[in-house]
């Protein structure tokens, strides 16, 4: 395993379709430019060339990856964004603010798929290494919710999933969380944006991540 040579700070934002995370992560990554940090922010699946592809793949509602497939290629577009941006940029300084990471995989194909959080935590960790995010906001909402905030335009394939999937997904984050209660600060997403965010930068503050 490579030696984690990281200077800066790793931050991720998971939670269910819709909950907002990218709402958010747009505003994480204004407020840590406005304290004069360095920041690049990304997403998964996607983020690098081949990511991107893959990503195209994975959310294709025609397309039909599931199981061990699915949970593969999401790892595969994680180490392709590890080894060509994130890990760089931390390298270099940069606070890195990731839209999805580890967690979604635990969540969706190891619980709500059903191929075991665990398995997919083995798989991860290979993938990962020493480089797992140095906090997590982990933004929850009732799928009801949060789907219903994604009316218009087409589907992808995992947004067109059954509610009882989409909870089966929020109950699997509940699961990774109580593995990880030190690096997963939940947050109400139910809460109008600006006040998630209120939260959200309290939680960042708290975790040594700006002063
Ligand atoms: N706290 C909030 N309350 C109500 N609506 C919100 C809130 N946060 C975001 N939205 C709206 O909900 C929709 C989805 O938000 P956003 O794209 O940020 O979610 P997401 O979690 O990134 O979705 P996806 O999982 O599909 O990528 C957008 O129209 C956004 O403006
Ligand atoms: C990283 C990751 C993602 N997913 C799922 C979760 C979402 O339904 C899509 C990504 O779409 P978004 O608009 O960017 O939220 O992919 C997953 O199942 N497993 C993963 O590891």
């Amino acid at each position: 395993m490579a030696r984690n040579l990281r200077k800066g700070k790793f931050i991720t934002i998971e939670g269910p379709d819709g909950a907002g995370k990218t709402t958010q992560a747009e505003k994480i990554v204004q407020y840590l430019k406005s304290k004069g940090k360095r920041v690049i922010s990304t997403r998964e699946p996607g983020g690098t060339a081949l990511g991107e592809q893959l990503r195209k793949v994975l959310l294709d509602p025609e397309g039909s990856p599931v199981s061990n497939a699915e949970a593969l290629i999401y790892a595969a577009c994680r180490a392709q964004l590890l080894e060509r941006m994130v890990i760089p940029a931390l390298r270099e300084g940069f606070t890195v603010v990731c839209d999805r990471f580890v967690d979604s995989s635990l969540a969706y194909q190891g619980w709500a798929r059903g191929i075991g959080i665990n398995r997919i935590l083995q798989l991860n960790k290979w993938v990962i290494g020493s480089y797992w995010p140095d906090i997590t906001i982990l933004l929850d909402v009732d799928p009801a919710v949060s789907l219903g905030r994604l009316v218009g335009g087409r589907k992808d394939r995992l947004e067109s999933e059954a509610l009882e999937f989409h909870q089966k997904v929020r109950e699997g984050y509940m699961k990774v969380r109580e593995m990880f209660p030190d690096r997963i600060r939940i947050i109400d997403a139910s809460q109008p944006a600006d006040e998630v965010f209120r939260q959200i930068v309290a939680e960042l503050e708290k975790a040594g991540v700006v002063e």
